[in-house]
Formats: C-alpha cells, sequence, structure tokens
C-alpha cells in the first residue's frame, strides 16, 4: 500500500497552537495520500470533545483518525456534539437529548473529557460529572477496559517508580461503569436529629451487574496470562460480600482462569509494590476501578497515557453501544496552553478501532506510530525529565510520518 501514497509531512515550523478554537495555521496532519481504491469501508463516529483540555485532545484523535482512515480505506463521518460544561452553557443541561441520540445512532463515541472550575459549584443535575454519569448509563455501557501498559520508550523518563518495579507491568482495570455509589440510591442531603447537614450516598449492586462485569473480566482474563483479581471490601460492605460471592461463582465457567480475591486498601499497596508479579486482570466496582486505574496510571508514567473501552452488554459477541476516553479529566489547570498530552485519546481511538469496530489492523497502525513517536524521543510536559519537552506541532507531524510510513 506504501507504493501508492504520496507522503509529504514535514514540519517547517513549531508554531502550531491546538486549541480547537482557533483556526490551525499549519496542519500536520495535512499528509497526502489516499488507499489506492478509495475508503471501502463508511463508519460514523460521534465526538463528544467536553471541556478543557478535551477539545484539545479530540481534535489530534480526530487527525489520527482521519489520516489512519485514509490509509486503511476507511471513510469516517464524524459528528461534534455537545456534552458537559460546554452542553451547560449552550443548552443549560450536561447532556442533552440529540447528543445521546447522536450517540445511540453511531458506530462508536470517542469522548474527550468534560468538567471545569466554573460548574463544581452547580447543583448535581447541572454538574458535568452528571452529564457523563447519564452517557455512560444511556448507553449501557457497562463494562469499562483501562490497560495501563508500561511502554519502554517512556519508562525511565516518566514512572515515578523504580525501574525494577515498572519495568514491564501491563496490567487491565475492568471496572464496572454503570452501578455502585455513582448512579446508587437514596443519595442526597439532609439533616438529622441533631441539626446536624448530612451527605449521603449508596453503594449498590444488584447479582446481575455483577456477573455480567465478572463474565467480561473472565473473557478478558482469558486472552491475557490467565490471572484475575477481583478486588472489593468485603470484609466491610455488604455490596461487596455479594459481589465477591457472585464473582465466585462465576468462575466456574473459567476453569481455566486462576481467580484471586483482594481488599481495596491492599490492591492500592499491591499495585505500587510489586504489580507486575501480583496482577494480570483486576475486576473491581466503579469507585475503586476509578481510583485504582489513575493509580496504575502513575506506573506508566502518566495519566495523559491511559486509555478506555466502555462496551455494553455482550461485549464478547457484538455489542451495540461503545464509548471510548481517556481516563484523564478535562484538567483545567493545564487547559489552552497546549501542554496535554494527546496519547490517551489517541490510544483510545485505536481501542475504538479495535473494540468498536474491529479494524485491527487499523489500531495496530496507531498504536505503532505512537510508540515510533516515542522512540524518537518526542514528549509532552507529563511524561518527559530530561532534554525539552517537544512542540506538540512536532508530535503530531511525527504522528502523521509514522502513520503514513507503516
Ligand atoms: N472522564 C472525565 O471526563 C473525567 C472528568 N473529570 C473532571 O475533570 C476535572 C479535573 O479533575 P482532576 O481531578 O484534576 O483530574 P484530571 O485527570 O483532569 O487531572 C489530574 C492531573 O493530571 C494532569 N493531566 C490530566 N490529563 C492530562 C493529559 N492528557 N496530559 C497531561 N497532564 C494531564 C492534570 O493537569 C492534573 O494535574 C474535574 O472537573 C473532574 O470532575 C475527572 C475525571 C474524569
Ligand atoms: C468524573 C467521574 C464521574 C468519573 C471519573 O473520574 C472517571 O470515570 O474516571
Ligand atoms: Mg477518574
Amino acid at each position: 500500500m506504501a507504493a501508492s501514497l504520496r507522503i509529504n509531512c514535514k514540519p517547517v515550523s513549531t508554531a502550531f497552537r491546538v486549541n480547537p478554537a482557533s483556526k490551525c495555521s499549519r496542519r500536520p496532519f495535512s499528509v497526502s495520500c489516499a488507499a489506492a481504491n478509495g475508503p471501502q469501508k463508511r463508519y460514523s463516529i460521534t465526538l463528544l470533545p467536553g471541556d478543557g483540555i478535551g477539545p484539545e485532545v479530540i481534535s489530534v484523535a480526530k487527525d489520527v483518525l482521519k489520516l489512519t482512515g485514509s490509509l486503511e480505506g476507511i471513510e469516517f463521518n464524524f459528528q461534534e456534539m455537545p456534552m458537559g460544561g460546554s452542553a451547560l452553557d449552550l443548552v443549560g443541561v450536561p447532556l442533552p437529548d440529540e447528543t445521546l441520540a447522536a450517540a445511540k445512532n453511531s458506530d462508536a463515541v470517542l469522548l474527550g473529557a468534560i468538567g471545569g472550575y466554573k460548574w463544581d459549584n452547580n447543583a448535581k443535575h447541572l454538574k458535568p460529572e452528571t452529564g457523563l454519569l447519564q452517557i455512560r448509563e444511556g448507553l449501557k455501557v457497562f463494562a469499562n477496559l483501562r490497560p495501563a501498559t508500561v511502554l519502554p520508550q517512556v519508562l525511565v523518563e516518566a514512572s515515578t517508580l523504580k525501574r525494577e518495579v515498572a519495568e514491564g507491568v501491563d496490567v487491565m482495570v475492568v471496572r464496572e461503569l454503570t452501578g455502585g455509589i455513582y448512579f446508587g440510591k437514596p443519595r442526597g442531603f439532609r439533616t438529622d436529629e441533631n441539626g446536624e447537614e448530612v451527605g449521603f450516598n449508596t453503594e449498590v449492586y444488584a447479582a446481575y451487574e455483577i456477573d455480567r462485569i465478572a463474565r467480561v473480566a473472565f473473557e478478558t482474563a482469558r486472552k491475557r496470562q490467565g490471572r484475575l483479581c477481583s478486588v472489593d471490601k468485603a470484609n466491610v460492605l455488604e455490596a461487596s460480600m455479594l459481589w465477591r460471592r457472585r464473582v465466585t461463582a462465576i468462575a466456574e465457567e473459567y476453569p481455566d482462569v486462576e481467580l484471586s480475591h483482594m481488599y481495596v486498601d491492599n490492591a492500592a499497596m499491591q499495585l505500587v509494590r510489586n504489580p507486575k508479579q501480583v496482577f494480570d486482570t483486576i475486576v473491581t466496582n466503579n469507585i475503586f476501578g476509578d481510583i485504582l486505574s489513575d493509580e496504575a496510571s502513575m506506573i506508566t508514567g502518566s495519566i495523559g497515557m491511559l486509555p478506555s473501552a466502555s462496551l455494553g452488554s455482550s461485549v464478547l459477541t457484538k455489542s451495540r453501544f461503545r464509548l471510548f476516553e481517556p481516563i484523564h479529566g478535562s484538567a483545567p489547570d493545564i487547559a489552552g496552553q497546549d501542554k496535554a498530552n494527546p496519547l490517551a485519546t489517541i490510544l483510545s481511538a485505536a481501542m475504538l478501532l479495535k473494540y468498536g469496530l474491529e479494524e485491527e489492523d487499523a489500531a495496530r497502525r496507531i498504536e505503532n506510530a505512537v510508540l515510533d513517536t516515542l522512540n524518537k524521543g518526542l514528549r509532552t510536559g507529563d511524561i518527559y525529565s530530561t532534554g525539552t519537552v517537544s512542540d506538540l506541532f512536532m508530535l503530531k507531524a511525527s504522528l502523521a510520518c509514522f502513520l503514513a510510513l507503516l
């Protein structure tokens, strides 16, 4: 295929800005290339840029998808829809009906991130984060796969752990995404008998919710090293007691997978003590998975590196809805400064191709281009310690070149 491409991707300036609102003076992704016979496959992708660095990282990932598609004979029809704080500002709700409908009607959804200081004190139903929970619930994407893989290219510079601890770490966190304390009722505020204001939430899981996430996790572990660690707090919480009982019952369907159980406090400790030896695949509830995956990201160097895939029912057969997003948030502290690492979102786009569209070659093309770009020493600030931080233009230009050359 390479012979049929016309490639011209020499960056000539470092003056590129990735603010989506601004007009790009130069486009590193203007590599001229077309698959020999034009696009053979077409997919509709809903893009949800969101807030803060969300639009910045989505803009780069969109360019990567476009270029990859043109090289792989795939045409993407992108539709950008508002959600989170930007939707609140636009139409007064964090997840407009039109956005959910567009997401449901597309082949896959790529989300940047939502949230920001501006909306932090909003009432719960008017928070950007509520929109995020609503879209996960609306798409019924209960299984959130969060791989934390240490890439040798960034290990030495970026991981805060000793080389012997971090090297070779490859953990998959399977997080339950549409249940537990983020959704449980009752929740709210009340005043107790002493006149004290009380805030309360409920950790609640039904057996069927545990069974289905357990099956996804066993299937996932089966394709990896065959080791599954279920993380809970079954020494204290009833919801965790049921969790442990159901995961143990489902294990009978997977005799080839070695199951272990661990309390979440110990798991948090083991993740930085000896992650390689202890973990292959982790399955856990919504809140523990949220926290442990952020922790796991620092083994790999940065939260700016970790992608995720959120899948619906019958994931391993055919699921209807799929949502892909970096595990990080909207990072308001660095928004608008061209500092955001786009790799987590680009790797989420690769997961979209692999898990959402079964376009494995295209997914591999992106993963390899990311590795090659890191091999070249190109780095955003979050994963560098020596030398100079690369200009985002250079990083994008390098990705474009490597995508085209593969
Ligand atoms: N999926 C989503 O949309 C999520 C949204 N949030 C929201 O994001 C906002 C900020 O939350 P935080 O707790 O600060 O978490 P965060 O993940 O946005 O940021 C944590 C730290 O990591 C850095 N960081 C995050 N992504 C990065 C990237 N791609 N490149 C370089 N550095 C990066 C940030 O600069 C910050 O120092 C809040 O409003 C929160 O509710 C938080 C987590 C997930
Ligand atoms: C913002 C929260 C609702 C979710 C979160 O932190 C996450 O999914 O990583
Ligand atoms: Mg989180």
